[in-house]
């Protein structure tokens, strides 16, 4: 279990993580979200302790990890957001060099070196220097890289930058493996639908704090966004029957734009026929309607105010 409790980072009067908590389990993807500068790659760094923090701490099952020659760092791995691979060298030798930096050698680097080239499926290409790769096989090797002291904990900086949507495939299912292997990974992005695809809880940070902490399922479900029905209606009139409207059970917001009324609700299974009855109850002739549920991308523009990529 990786514990992040109240970490802190200023640069000068900038509080690039102020105060941030969460944990992750074993077996768990967490997606981290946020716009840029919300202090993603400042808290990841944190975590690896790749960067002192000034407040706060980061636990491993309950144990403080203190400074960087701490035995507990061996646990995680980061995958970092820039290449960390020197082109000109073969794969095997780039996997050699990480390996040896976490004290691999002789047989058990090259069993490392096999096991991780195997899992990212880059095992025929061992002998080719990295400067012939392309960038999705570039991106494979980089994970191998972090992944060749086996770490049961694992750091994921945008991942899938610049990688072709078959090699973003192949992470994926790297990624859906480690997984599986009750590792943690904590995955950072900005591609919502990675996290819609990955990660069944999702942290939001902006300004350096939680936002939000919280299963996928239940974010969409909170009411942070309402889920909302578009109804065309025959003719939508002057409105007044709007404030009424508006004051029912499970109606959060009633906008009329000349025939069609958006309707925000609290549940759609619950609320929509009651809500179309009331309309049909008060003679209007509905033409149509269709339902929409809230997306990633709505709760995170609500609680940011920015769009993901903005
Ligand atoms: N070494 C540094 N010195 C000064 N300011 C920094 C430093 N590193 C980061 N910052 C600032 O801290 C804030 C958080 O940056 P960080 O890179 O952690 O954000 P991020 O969420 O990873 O953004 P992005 O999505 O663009 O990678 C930003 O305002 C950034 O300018």
């Amino acid at each position: 279990m990786l514990e992040i409790r109240a970490l802190e980072k200023h640069f000068g009067t900038l509080k690039a993580v102020d105060g941030i908590s969460f944990s992750a389990r074993p077996g768990e993807i967490l997606g981290l979200l946020g716009p840029n500068g919300a202090g993603k790659t400042t808290l990841v760094s944190m975590i690896a302790g790749l960067l002192p923090a000034d407040g706060g701490q980061v636990l491993i099952d309950g144990r403080t990890l203190c400074g960087d020659q701490d035995p507990l760092k061996r646990r995680i791995g980061l995958v970092p957001q820039d290449l960390a691979l020197i082109e000109e060298l073969p794969a095997q030798d780039n996997l050699a060099f990480f390996g040896a930096l976490y004290g691999l050698k002789g047989l058990a680097l090259r069993a490392a070196a096999s096991r991780v080239l195997d899992l990212v499926g880059l095992s025929d290409r061992a002998g080719d220097r990295v400067a012939t790769f392309s960038g999705g096989m570039k991106r494979r090797l980089n994970l191998a890289a972090a992944l060749m002291h086996d770490p049961e904990i694992l750091l994921l900086d945008e991942p899938t930058v610049g990688v072709d949507p078959q090699s973003r495939n192949a992470i994926f299912d790297n990624l859906e493996t480690l997984k599986r292997q009750r590792r943690t990974l904590i995955y950072t992005t900005h591609y919502m639908e990675e996290v819609e695809r990955l990660c069944e809880r999702v942290v939001i940070l902006d300004h350096g704090r939680v936002l939000a902490d919280a299963s996928l399922a239940d974010l969409t479900r909170t009411g942070i966004v309402n889920p909302r029905l578009h109804i065309e209606l025959n003719a939508g009139g002057d409105g007044h029957w709007l404030e009424e409207l508006r004051g029912l059970d499970g109606v959060a917001s009633a906008n009329l734009a000349g025939t069609q009324l958006a309707v925000g609700i609290a549940d759609l299974a619950a609320d929509t026929s009651r809500i179309l009855s009331w309309l049909s109850g008060r003679g209007m002739v509905i033409h149509g309607f269709a339902s929409e549920r809230p997306s990633l991308e709505s709760v995170f523009l609500s609680l940011t105010g920015r769009s993901f990529r903005e």
